[in-house]
């Protein structure tokens, strides 16, 4: 059994996070449950900060907030002193709601929209990550009607694939992303932009993956945007103030996951920065990074009720819970693979090999394929580890589930921070034929 961040087991031989009892939790707030351990946030938060201010180079850590946006959570990070990476107009409302200083956000997006863009710019937006001509186009736009100037970075790819799920690759050349460095796109881009008086290029960004294990893919990026820096200060005077490479930094779900420390990846980010810049004699930039699953991925465990469960002898032992696929997507999109025990039975041995099936009507929502488990029974609390990032916020409504509540444990204090929705939550958009009429 693998417990990690403040978990431990009580006298009752149930698990608890944050100092709470888990299964006391579910008694107050029902299931599925999202959890989080506050205090393995904060502390991550703290170690990717530390790295920058021990090495003395100036950075910002942004929080990718995609992996978990709520007001509550973005209240943590602002707390903590991080910067913030929202992707649209609705994680920029929500950073606005959590009265997150506007300063420190920086905006994603390879499809932003006009009113999403406009949206930023009013609100005085810390940069614009454009993303391609179009975008340009349009910020050039809004910045001249609103006699405004906003400041960008260049999302430009590097054209390197790192070692994970195909889905969660975004710095290869065949990208959706950015862009391409290699065939001229980014010095056209850089170009244009010094041209247009209404934005200023701060500098450049790039983003080559998610859950990534090793610091090569970074430097190896890294080193190919340099190779490009040597020639746009050449040909263009241009020399970037900021460098900004991402997230990505892998977490462990199970066994055969290996990642750094936070420290790790930093460090060899600022080494090869320096080293480059040393190299070929160029300013030092701020370097910004932009962690997502890295601060909130193990942080997060679902709470689930098992229920039914299906023998079909000699073939598989299915254990239903009360959730799957609506709020964790990940084993059915990526074949993610997770850890759970059951919660009120944490020091009694395991007895059998089963696996975790979700109530949604597909015979793909399945949350864990064999999994060995201590006699499990309807009415047992099952929890499944780091849940945390891109669970909650890839939630969805299928089958009309509705979503459910997160709470925050720190402490021996739990918070909740999001409501489990309700039956009227799930229809509140709906129009009946007769109000259509009546309209
Ligand atoms: C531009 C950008 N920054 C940051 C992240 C955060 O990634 P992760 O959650 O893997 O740290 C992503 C997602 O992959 C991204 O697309
Ligand atoms: N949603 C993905 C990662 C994509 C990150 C955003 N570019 C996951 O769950 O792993």
């Amino acid at each position: 059994m693998f417990l990690y961040g403040t978990m431990g087991v009580n006298e009752l031989g149930n698990l608890e996070i944050g100092g709470c009892d888990t299964v006391e939790l579910t008694k107050q707030f029902g299931t599925p449950l999202y959890v989080y351990d506050i205090e393995l946030i904060r502390n991550r938060a703290r170690s990717f900060l530390r790295t920058f201010k021990n090495l003395q180079i100036n950075g910002q850590v942004a929080y990718a907030s995609k992996a978990f946006s709520t007001i509550a959570i973005l209240e943590i990070m602002n707390e903590e002193g991080l910067s913030l990476d929202v992707v649209s107009g609705g994680e920029l409302y929500t950073a606005l709601k959590a009265n997150f200083p506007t300063e420190k956000i920086h905006f994603h997006g390879n499809n932003k929209s006009y009113p999403e863009l406009e949206m930023a710019i009013d609100c005085n937006i810390g940069c614009i990550v454009v993303d391609n001509f179009y975008e340009l186009g349009l910020v050039d736009e809004i910045c001249k009607r609103k006699n405004k100037q906003a400041n960008i970075l260049l999302r430009v790819t590097p054209g390197i694939e790192a070692h994970t799920h195909e889905y969660i690759l975004t710095g290869q050349e065949d990208s959706k992303f950015g862009f391409d460095l290699q065939n001229g796109q980014a010095k056209e881009a850089l170009q244009k932009s010094l041209e247009l008086s209404t934005v200023n290029v701060l500098g450049v960004h790039c983003h080559i993956g998610s859950q990534i294990f090793e610091t090569r893919g970074f430097i190896i990026a890294i080193e190919k945007i340099y190779d490009h820096l040597i020639n746009w200060k050449t040909d263009l005077q241009y020399e970037p103030k900021i460098l900004n490479v991402g997230g990505g930094f892998g977490i462990r779900y199970t066994d055969s996951d290996h990642p750094m420390e936070p420290e790790n990846y930093v460090e060899a980010i600022i080494h090869e920065v320096s080293k480059q810049v040393e190299t070929h004699n160029l300013l030092m930039p701020e370097i910004w990074i932009e962690p997502g699953r890295s601060l909130v991925g193990d942080a997060g465990t679902t709470l689930y009720t098992i229920g039914s469960q299906k023998e079909v002898p000699d073939v598989r032992h299915y254990v239903s819970v009360d959730g799957g696929m609506s709020d964790n997507i990940r084993p059915a999109l990526y074949q993610a693979k997770y850890e759970a025990i059951i919660a009120n039975k944490v020091l009694e041995a395991t007895e059998e090999t089963v696996s975790i099936a979700g109530k949604a009507c597909e015979s793909g929502d399945m949350l864990i394929w064999d999994i060995a488990l201590p006699k499990a029974e309807a009415g047992d609390v099952l929890a499944v580890f780091c849940t945390g990032a891109y669970g909650y916020s890839m939630a969805s409504n299928y089958n009309r589930l509705p979503r459910p509540a997160v709470v925050f444990v720190e402490q021996g204090h739990a918070k909740l921070v999001v409501k489990r929705e309700t039956y009227e939550d799930l229809i509140k958009l709906d129009l009946s034929l007769q109000e259509v009429v009546k309209k």
